[in-house]
């Protein structure tokens, strides 16, 4: 099941004096898709680091169910941070280790110990987590390969494996297709969607892929200077609203 998801007047000013966000609000229901837009320095990855407790706003909240994740403490921070699984640019896999080890991975800290995901004995009942959820994400095949042996793509399934090992109700995806070529790219979004979907999950997913928000997204937020300028669903969007994000012309933010 997915999670309701709220954040109110959120802002941050780094200590170097930047501001990266101003003033942002919106909620997100249990189970929606929402696209985040914006040029480079616009401020979506530090929404993304400020919903996740990564990093902390300098005002406003950020609400998981109900629940406002500035206010906890590191211990039971740790606990609502497990509910979001992060899917990266670069996946993070452990390139050494087997597709099998990546996804057990996602099991530490939620079940397993560090010592129980790299044992070769880890758990029968791990291990058929793992493979079942790279059955979802089509690689049960290639559990025993060297995750530096995998294509661009192959290594974001298991990323996204890993992600479902943990079994978190919130996908936060940053860019998950940005290092992929266009196939695989597509091939990803709708893998990522399709899991969301089934699974109830509520996915805010970082990209700078027009079309690819247009066609996976319900929901488009845009931000401008760190201000969320446009937040709409997909189907109510004219693109005309969005071309200041593809003009050419438009040099890269810098907010201060
Ligand atoms: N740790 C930091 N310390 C100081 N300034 C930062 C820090 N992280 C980001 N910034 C600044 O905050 C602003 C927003 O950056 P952020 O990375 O959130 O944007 P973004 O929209 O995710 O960009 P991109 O699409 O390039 O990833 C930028 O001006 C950036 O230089």
């Amino acid at each position: 099941m997915g999670a309701v998801i709220s954040v109110e007047r959120l802002a941050k000013t780094y200590e170097n004096g930047v501001t990266a966000l101003r003033g942002i609000d919106f909620n997100i229901q249990a189970g929606e898709k929402v696209v985040l837009l914006g040029h480079n320095g616009s401020g979506k990855s530090t929404l993304f680091r400020c919903m996740s407790q990564f990093e902390q706003p300098t005002e406003g909240q950020v609400f998981v169910e109900g629940v406002n994740l500035p206010s906890l403490n590191k211990r039971t921070l740790r606990t609502y941070r497990k509910q979001m699984g992060i899917v990266f640019q670069h996946f993070n896999l452990i390139y050494n280790l087997s597709v099998m080890q990546n996804v057990l991975f996602g099991a530490m800290g939620r079940t397993a110990t560090f010592v129980q995901v790299l044992a070769p004995f880890a758990t029968s009942q791990l291990r058929e987590e793992a493979m079942d959820c790279l059955e979802q994400v089509g690689l049960a095949h290639l559990a025993g390969r060297r995750a530096d042996a995998l294509s661009g793509g192959q290594k974001q399934r298991v990323a996204i494996a890993r992600m479902l090992m943990q079994r978190p109700s919130i996908i936060l995806a940053d860019e998950p297709i940005a290092s992929l070529d266009p196939k695989a790219g597509k091939e990803i979004m709708a893998l990522l969607t399709k899991i969301a979907s089934n699974k109830g999950m509520t996915m805010i997913c970082i990209l700078h892929q027009l079309d690819a928000a247009l066609e996976f997204g319900d929901r488009i937020i845009a931000l401008k200077q760190g201000e969320k300028v446009l937040d709409a669903p997909v189907g109510k969007i004219d693109q005309r609203q969005l071309s200041w994000l593809y003009d050419i012309d438009e040099k890269e933010e810098g907010v201060s």
